[in-house]
């Protein structure tokens, strides 16, 4: 097997230089990446879910997984535009001033992703780059000042978790971002690292800049460690939270095991999604109980989530409960509280399903030994696991020499110079696509509770419905 040069050597091509049709080393502009394909000719059923499936032939729209696109199941095909380098950049480099704001919540990996931004723009001969500090606030407060970055500068911070320049929720309307962005700094690419929320913000910065008439690129990396941004394999940060998740699920059946009819409860996070709780159940092999935001369940009553502790109990000796955050709080007061973002704050699940079992217990005179691990901001904070890392480290390495195999992170570089703007990157049946920003934020990305993930969950831990 030879080895490929990822850079021409000048030698290599007739007139000692490439031309860009001889040089196949950048993404063609009208490349693109098959999201889904919905087809029923007569019998035959052909549908691709959101994400990752566009592989499989269904053979009837009752397959696990199956969705149609339209109401009428017609054949339908959806593509997005291939990531990565393009021949002809819409920026020169030396006019650039790039910025990265990370917002919203923390995330592991988010080190990782300005890490690559930094690094990337520098390739490209961009000297000018900054980091807004404090997300979104950082534009309007006068107090905080802007971060200069480089390759010096970010060398070393995929090393650690949080993020460089640090998070917030909450901020300035979109207006003053943009007259900040255009009057004050002169930013001429915008790469905002953040969740839905921070989305739904790029995407008016995005649309106010084009009422503006600015030449200033939005780009969106989407971080949620939920994983629930719609149309996209997964978002960093989640191999590693549900790889953290493991430590606390085993302390939580350590503790259990260990007891006299212990009861371990582990909440995870998951606002809307319990993809966490459903991946770190099954990768866990521990967990008898998974309760996520998209299963209604009963605590009490005979098929409640009680009755069964105390078969488990009776049966195996202890059990442990994995539950995500999101999950029953119809069975809890509503605050109406939400937080500087608007997004509601919940009630504890984790400490109402403790307390309850405590009492239930109690009452039916049954020894119980409850113990409740909330490992939250443990995992948070945490930095990029080894998959996590490569997902960023191995991309950093294609960046060094722009090739059609530069993907993710390096991409969205690629995205900004390409004149792409209102736009996040995500990989999509395993290629990597830039995608409108209204599409991925419609709506949380929700585990489906006919899709044979969750099935493998419920075969994992052996439970029941509790309704
Ligand atoms: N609809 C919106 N329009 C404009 N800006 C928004 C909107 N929703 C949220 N934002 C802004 O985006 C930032 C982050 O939002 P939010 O706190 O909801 O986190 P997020 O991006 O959803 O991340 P996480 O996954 O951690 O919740 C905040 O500064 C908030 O003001
Ligand atoms: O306590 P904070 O910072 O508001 O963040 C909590 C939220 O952040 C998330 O982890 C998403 O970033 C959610 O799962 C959770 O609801
Ligand atoms: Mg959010």
């Amino acid at each position: 097997m030879s080895m490929t040069r990822r850079t021409p050597r000048t030698n290599d091509f007739p007139g000692n230089y490439p031309l860009d049709e001889d040089w196949h080393g950048y993404i063609n502009d009208n490349d693109r990446v098959l999201l889904k394909v919905c087809l029923i000719p007569a019998n035959v059923v052909m549908v691709a879910a959101a994400s990752g499936d566009a592989t499989i032939h269904y053979s009837s729209p009752t397959s696990a997984g199956a969705e149609c696109i339209d109401p009428g199941c017609n054949w339908v095909e959806q593509w997005v535009h291939r990531a990565g380098p393009r021949g002809k950049i819409y920026f020169k480099p030396e006019e650039v001033k790039a910025a990265i704001v990370t917002c919203g919540g923390l995330c592991p990996g988010l080190n990782d992703v300005i890490r690559q931004i930094v690094i990337t723009l520098e390739i490209y001969g961009v000297t000018k780059i900054v980091g807004i500090p404090y997300g979104y606030r950082g534009f309007s407060d006068q107090e905080l000042t802007e971060l200069p970055l480089s390759r010096r500068v970010v060398q070393n911070i995929h090393l650690s978790g949080g993020s460089l320049l640090g998070v917030s929720r909450g901020g300035p309307g979109v207006s003053e971002i943009v007259d900040s962005l255009e009057v004050e700094r002169g930013i001429t690419m915008l790469f905002v690292l953040g969740g839905n929320g921070t989305h739904a913000g790029a995407n008016a910065i995005h649309n106010e800049c084009r009422k503006r008439r600015l030449k200033v690129s939005i780009i969106g990396v989407p971080k949620t460690i939920d994983n629930d941004i719609l149309l996209m394999d997964k978002t960093f940060g989640f191999d590693t939270a549900v790889e953290e998740a493991q430590r606390a699920i085993n302390s939580a059946y350590i503790e259990a095991h260990s007891a006299y009819h212990g009861i371990g409860i582990v909440k995870l996070m998951g606002r809307d999604s319990g993809f966490i709780a459903m991946h770190a159940s099954l990768a866990s092999g521990q967990i008898d109980i998974c309760l996520i935001p998209e299963v209604p369940f009963n605590l009490h009553g005979p098929r409640g989530v009680l009755s069964y502790l105390k078969y488990l109990i009776e049966t195996k000796g202890s059990a442990v409960v994995c539950v995500a955050e999101g999950a029953g709080q119809n069975l809890l007061q509503k605050t109406n509280a939400t937080d500087a973002s608007g997004n509601p704050v919940f009630r504890d699940i984790g400490v109402y399903i403790q307390q309850e079992t405590k009492k239930h217990f109690k009452e039916i005179g049954v020894h119980a030994d409850v113990k409740y691990i909330d490992p939250t901001y443990m995992i948070r904070a945490c930095r990029a696991n080894a998959s996590d890392g490569i997902f960023c480290t191995v991309l950093a390495q294609n960046a060094v020499s722009p090739s059609p195999d530069i993907v993710a992170f390096a991409d969205i570089v690629h995205g900004a110079f390409a004149g792409y703007s209102g736009i996040t990157v995500g990989a999509c049946n395993t290629h990597y696509a830039y995608f409108p920003i209204p599409e991925v934020i419609a709506h949380p990305k929700l585990v489906d509770s006919n899709s044979r993930m969750w099935h493998r969950c419920l075969t994992a831990t052996g439970q029941p419905d509790f309704i």
